[in-house]
């Protein structure tokens, strides 16, 4: 049977861009763009692991929102990725420090897909360009 892997996304918004990141080498997808975030752990709720991957690769405080923004499942080689992201706003004007991604970019909704997603996260990626605005 194929394993769940349970996958939290930070979609932080900021002056109306979407921080974009790309994984290193080293990992699944190498070299795709992501949402920030990981993988969730036991006795660790959704919101939680957000909090804890975005200080652990990015050194950024966010404040999540309530509501889930998008789900999907994606079945990749090594696994079932089942996604979940939110919105997210900085806690402060800080920029990331780069931990684990090779690099980070600031973008605006319509030139989201001049970059390469992880498959998961393309749902998301549509659903942010369809949207009027992301600001609350
Ligand atoms: N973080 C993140 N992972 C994603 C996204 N889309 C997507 O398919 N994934 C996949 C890549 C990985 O297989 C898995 C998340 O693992 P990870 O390596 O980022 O998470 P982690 O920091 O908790 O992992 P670990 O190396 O400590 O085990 O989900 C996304 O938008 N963000």
């Amino acid at each position: 049977m194929t394993s769940q892997i349970n996958v939290v996304g930070a979609i932080i918004i900021k002056d109306n861009k979407i921080l974009c990141a790309q994984r290193g080498l080293e990992r699944d997808l190498a070299y795709l763009w992501e949402f920030p975030g990981g993988k969730v752990e036991q006795n660790e709720s959704p919101r939680e692991a957000l909090e804890r991957e975005l200080v652990e690769e990015l050194e950024l405080k966010i404040i999540v929102s309530q509501n889930e923004f998008e789900t999907t499942s994606y079945l990749y080689p090594f696994g079932c990725v089942h996604l979940t992201t939110y919105l997210c706003y900085l806690e402060s004007d800080l920029e990331p420090v780069l931990k684990e991604h090779i690099a980070v970019r600031w973008l605006e909704a319509d030139e989201l897909l001049s970059l390469r997603w992880a498959p998961a996260d393309v749902p998301s990626v549509k659903k942010i360009i369809s949207q009027d605005s992301l600001e609350h």
